[in-house]
């Protein structure tokens, strides 16, 4: 009987979720960064194997409310929570259990939990079999599992166990689908990612990408995407002196986007300051959150 179902990712910011499930899809689809909350939209990877068929979802890193765009977040995770067949609930092996336990009991969840200790690489093996002992003491998951993201160590085990658990059920997407976003969403995300690369603290959290355009020409693609501010003095600081700063971001980015669409591409790229974006609910809207 084939086995297919929906699994979603659920961590404090940080525990490794982006890059657990890049190293199960073992393409670069959710953006990785080591700043805290880059992750704002549910990402879905499609893994077909024989046999079965997994829909996993990458959801924002559990924060506070604190802005609307947070809120927004945040009704990611309850929608995330309520069409899983699995949850996979993560944190860092170096992060306090307890605490990490009770923020997953506030979830109340109703579905299937595996619990994945990540980063394994940070702590001594014998201080890893005595967390997984006490989380294993926990009793509310099916599977404990230990795992590196990063060296992609466990995943086996991690496979195993969430296999164990789909439902029988035909699949719900054909054989190659890697995922359900568009490829224009996957663009801006490279965008913002070397953003994150390349600029201090504040601005990549007041920036937001827009591909305005994508188009197919015979030799190259051509794309056209915004970068949205919320101040001219970020806009100063992104164009960077006689626009060093944003050719460069322009560069790595055209790099990263012709290996995902293996294409030869051509970028255009606009900064645009929009005051209080993270605020307003129709550009919440207009910017696909
Ligand atoms: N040592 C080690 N570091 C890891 C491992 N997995 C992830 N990291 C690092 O932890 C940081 C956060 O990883 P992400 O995958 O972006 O975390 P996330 O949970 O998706 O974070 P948000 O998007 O903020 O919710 C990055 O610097 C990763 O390189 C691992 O197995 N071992």
């Amino acid at each position: 009987m084939h086995k297919a179902g929906f699994v979603n990712i659920f961590g404090k910011p940080n525990a490794g979720k982006s890059t657990l499930l890049n190293a199960i899809i073992g393409e670069k689809l959710a953006i990785i960064s080591p700043k805290v909350q880059t992750t704002r939209h549910r990402i879905t990877g499609v893994l077909t194997e024989p046999g079965y068929q997994i829909v996993f979802s990458d959801t924002p890193g559990i924060i506070d409310p604190k802005y609307k765009l947070h809120e927004k977040m945040m009704g990611a995770v309850k929608s995330a929570l309520e069409d899983a067949d699995v949850a996979l609930l993560i944190m860092d092996a170096k992060d306090s259990l307890e605490e990490n336990l009770e923020l997953f009991e506030s979830l109340k969840l109703k579905v299937p939990v595996i619990l994945i200790i990540n980063k394994m690489d940070n702590i001594l093996k014998a201080d890893m079999e005595t967390l997984v002992a006490r989380a294993e003491a926990w009793g509310k998951a099916k599977a404990v599992v230990p795992v590196s993201a990063m060296q992609k160590k466990g995943l086996k085990e991690l496979m195993a166990a969430i296999v164990a658990l789909l439902p029988d059920a035909n699949p719900f997407y054909p054989e190659d689908t890697l995922t359900d976003k568009s490829t224009r969403f996957f663009v801006a995300e490279i965008i913002r990612e070397k953003i994150f690369q390349l600029f201090e603290e504040e601005i990549p959290y007041h920036t937001t990408v827009i591909v305005t355009q994508f188009q197919e020409k015979q030799t190259l693609t051509k794309i056209t995407a915004e970068i949205i501010v919320t101040r001219e003095t970020q806009k100063a600081i992104i164009l960077g002196e006689k626009g060093k700063s944003i050719r460069e971001v322009g560069t790595l980015a055209r790099q990263d986007i012709e290996k995902f669409i293996e294409r030869k591409t051509f970028l255009e790229l606009f900064v645009k300051v929009r005051g209080k974006w993270r605020d307003n609910d129709l550009y919440l809207k207009e910017y696909g959150y």
